[in-house]
């Protein structure tokens, strides 16, 4: 068992009965068997912004929920961000609540795989990536790169070995625009045979309303999203899914909740739901 140190985050059992019949089952168990159990999690401010602006890293959680994000961290066997965020974040994607591994735990017990969306190779990490970083501190997983570079440069290949990482490769088309977009069926499936049962999604704007897209809405079995009281004004990096039409062509909400709750925690709200198909 390691020293939790002090800025180990804490989140008070009397917080988490509440948020247990929204998170991935103890036993492993997942409604399709082919599939991670997966949660899309994110922080918004009022005005549906996950950051100020493209590039750069915005803090909208309080205390109280970047603690209840950590312990879904802990519940959850990935987290996944695309390449945008790994770019504008510099991210650590791990555990640091007191008790999991690296912060007075076990091992790496509770500490979720980081999985980063990558189809060209545009994140150039180093040792000095902050994942890295905890790696070598015993904080954290090496992360598995979603890519499709068939064969990644061996300098990379080999640092991503060394903190137990790997490519992994897909066929993932272009689009017209020179983006890539993933076909989250063919990649959450690839998760699961890679034996992760549980995954959240964390990121950023282009993934999430990629993954709300009618095709893809399906896979998501919750949603837990923190509601931070803040407008963070025009230009910031928005969620807002496609707009749909009926039959007709009228337009229709792109997506809704059911069976929502929510909950206060401290400043924010945590709302809790799954897409209304
Ligand atoms: N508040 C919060 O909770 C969070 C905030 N953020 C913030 O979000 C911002 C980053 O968001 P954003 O710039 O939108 O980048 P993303 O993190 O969403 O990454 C987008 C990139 O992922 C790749 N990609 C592959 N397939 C898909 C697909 N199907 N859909 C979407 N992307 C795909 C593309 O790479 P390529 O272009 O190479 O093809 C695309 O450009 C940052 O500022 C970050 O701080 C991020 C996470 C959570
Ligand atoms: N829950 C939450 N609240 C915020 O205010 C945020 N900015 C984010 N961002 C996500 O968390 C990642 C950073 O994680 P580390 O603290 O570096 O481990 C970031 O990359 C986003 O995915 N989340």
């Amino acid at each position: 068992m390691s020293a939790a140190p002090r800025d180990a985050l804490e989140f008070p059992e009397s917080d988490r009965a509440f948020l247990e019949p929204q998170l991935p089952p103890r036993d492993g168990s997942t409604s399709r068997p082919d599939m991670p159990f997966t949660t899309l999690t994110f922080a918004t401010s009022l005005d549906s912004s996950l950051a100020l602006s493209p590039g750069t890293r915005t803090a909208l959680s309080g205390p109280q929920s970047k603690a209840m994000t950590h312990y879904l961290r802990s519940r959850h066997d990935g987290i996944l961000i695309g390449v945008g965020t790994a770019l504008a974040d510099d991210p650590g994607l791990n555990c640091r609540l007191d008790g999991v591994g690296g912060y007075g735990g076990e091992g790496l017990d509770c500490q979720p795989r980081p999985i980063v969306i990558d189809p060209t190779l545009r994140w150039d990490f180093s040792d000095d990536s902050k994942l890295f970083q905890l790696c070598r501190e015993g904080r954290g997983r090496g992360p598995w790169i979603v890519t499709t570079v068939h064969e990644p440069p061996a300098e990379k290949v080999s640092l991503l070995k060394k903190y137990g990482g790997q490519f992994i490769s897909l066929n993932i088309p272009t689009s017209e625009s020179g983006t890539h977009r993933i076909d989250w069926t063919q990649l959450l499936a690839t998760l699961r045979s890679n034996g992760l049962r549980s995954v959240m999604i964390e990121g950023g704007g282009h993934v999430i309303n990629s993954l709300l897209e009618p095709t893809y809405m399906g896979l998501i079995d919750r949603v837990i999203v923190t509601i931070a009281p803040t407008w963070l004004g025009q230009g910031g990096v928005v969620v807002s899914p496609a707009r749909r039409f009926d039959g007709e062509g009228n337009s229709m909400s792109a997506a809704r909740l059911k069976n929502v709750q929510w909950y206060p925690f401290g400043e924010d709200v945590v709302l809790c739901g799954q897409v209304k198909i």
